[in-house]
């Protein structure tokens, strides 16, 4: 019997790969940051080689830490950050250019030349999804435009485009080798704007309305699939052959990592961004104040479940920001303790509308303010309301849940890199005026590519087997009273008022 699946989680900051047992629990973990490539204001970028460099180092780090080899697989799942757009040649590997992240403005004027006929709402009824510079079409549609010959090779099938999952599979399974998979899932697929979400296919209308050619696009499968996405080659990182049967987006992962499997459950993931996803079942919901709609997960031949949205672009990049840009902290877990120096944000606010505002607003024009500045602020306050930021924005987007759903959130699952801050849950659980819990394994995004992974091979036999996983490490209580909450949150959305218009 294999003793391990192995979960590879491709995110904005870094690539992690770790091994879990039955039990859900870590065996071995091995993680490395890519570098942010940011070439001009609102352009953001990743290097689609060095990501690969650095998945095929933690998966040999993680196998080496945990002493095993291929044969000791079950199988393998993989999370990516989602939207990121590359796109790649075929017959040499090499990538046309840059990724495209998802945080990149820089399709601003297609997203509004589109949304001139039936406005930013156009395709939301097929896809879910507002137009905007987030997903992956209009990033598809910039390199066509801009990358000489890319068009023609797109429309024979030689330039793939993928997001983080194919790239990565078809690297795992041998590309440039002609046997590769070109691949995506279901969750992917609906962050493209070009997939119907009830049919699960590539749209006509849509490739047509974004001028995409359909040869450049992979299958799309389900995400935990027992037909296997591909075979691990011998000669890769893993050493030997084993099944890559689990892709999720990163977001979805986390929400089956958290074992969300009943409609109403919902999580909240603190990465570079801040997801919110809420499980709305088998049926397509539609938001009425600024979600979206996406695949949560499909496992096998059973329908889809979908989910509502709450996507907020900037929370633990803002930390990042703070470290790499201002040089206000030397690590991440750094603002911490500096936000711990004050007792409160004595009266600063900081939104980073870094790339516009996501949900609820969906404000590309919008641009980052800090505001409330006066000789009294100090290092310390700047930290307490970076963090204050990411807690006011899942506010946003948990109350936009409660009036889409009727019910308000009366707890939040937690995960993530940026819930490791302490100080951040409690802010949280007051600023929500709500528990706040995090599990034992925060890792749920990696988790959860694992369960979809282990669950088509038969390592575990049901959700039942993954409900019995789940347990609480810690969870945080309000300790503020009404008043003070909403006078906060009141001045943070002041605050974001301010952000609106800013670029013409
Ligand atoms: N202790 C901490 N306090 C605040 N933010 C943190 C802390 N540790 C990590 N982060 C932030 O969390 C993010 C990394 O979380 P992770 O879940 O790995 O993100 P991603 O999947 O986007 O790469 C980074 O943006 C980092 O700045
Ligand atoms: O890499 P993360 O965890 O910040 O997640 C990024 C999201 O998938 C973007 O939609």
């Amino acid at each position: 019997m294999s003793k391990y699946v192995v979960a590879l989680d491709q995110g904005t900051t870094s690539t992690r790969c770790m091994l879990f047992n039955k039990r859900g629990e870590t065996a071995a973990s091995h993680q490395l940051e890519h570098r942010q490539i940011c070439p001009q204001s609102g352009w953001v970028e990743h290097d689609p080689l060095e990501i690969w460099r650095r998945v095929e180092e933690v998966i040999r780090g993680a196998m080496g830490k945990a002493g095993v080899a291929a044969r000791d697989l079950a199988a393998i799942g993989v999370a990516n950050q989602r939207e990121t757009t590359l796109v790649w040649n075929r017959n040499t590997g090499e990538p046309y250019c840059n990724a495209i992240v998802w945080q990149d403005t820089r399709t601003d004027l297609i997203c509004a030349q589109l949304a001139e006929r039936g406005g930013q709402d156009r395709f939301r009824q097929k896809t879910g999804l507002p137009l905007a510079t987030y997903f992956s079409a209009p990033k598809i549609r910039w390199m066509l435009d801009a990358i000489p010959g890319l068009r023609r090779d797109a429309e024979t099938g030689e330039a793939l485009f993928g997001t983080m999952d194919s790239w990565l599979i078809w690297k795992l399974t041998g590309g440039p080798s002609p046997a590769a998979a070109h691949v995506t899932d279901v969750t992917n697929a609906s962050r493209t704007m070009l997939m119907n979400l009830k049919t699960l296919q590539w749209d006509n209308e849509l490739l047509a309305a974004f001028d995409i050619p359909r040869a450049m696009l992979p299958a799309i499968r389900p995400s935990s699939d027992s037909a296997f996405h591909g075979l691990t080659r011998a000669d890769g990182p893993f050493g030997g052959e084993a099944p890559i049967c689990g892709v999720l987006g990163d977001q979805q992962a986390a929400t089956v990592g958290q074992v969300c499997f009943d409609v109403g459950e919902a999580k909240n993931t603190y990465g570079a961004g801040c997801f919110m996803l809420l499980n709305t079942g088998v049926e397509v919901v539609q938001s009425k104040h600024g979600l979206i709609t996406t695949v949560c997960y499909q496992f096998g031949g059973n329908p889809p479940v979908y989910a509502l949205e709450g996507s907020v672009a900037i929370a633990g990049a803002l930390v990042q920001w703070l470290r790499d840009r201002m040089q206000l902290i030397d690590s991440a877990a750094d603002v911490e303790r500096l936000a711990s120096l004050v007792p409160d944000n004595g009266g600063l606010y900081f939104v980073p509308a870094f790339s516009g505002l996501f949900a609820p607003y969906w404000r590309s024009e919008a641009r980052g303010l800090i505001i409330g500045l006066t000789s009294f602020i100090d290092r310390g306050h700047f930290a307490r309301a970076a963090l204050e930021a990411a807690a006011f924005q899942t506010r946003e987007v948990a109350d936009a849940m409660a009036s889409d759903s009727g019910v308000p959130v009366t707890a939040l699952k937690v995960d993530g890199g940026m819930t490791a801050n302490d100080l951040l849950m409690q802010i949280q659980a007051d600023v929500l005026g709500a528990p706040v819990t995090r599990p034992k394994v925060s890792e749920s995004t990696a988790l959860g590519a694992a369960y979809a992974a282990g669950l088509a091979v038969g390592y575990w036999s049901g959700i039942e087997d993954l409900r019995r996983n789940w347990s609480v490490d810690r969870t945080w209580r309000p300790s503020v009273d009404d008043t003070l909450r909403v006078k906060n949150y009141t001045m943070w959305k002041k605050a974001v008022s301010r952000t609106f218009d800013w670029i013409e």
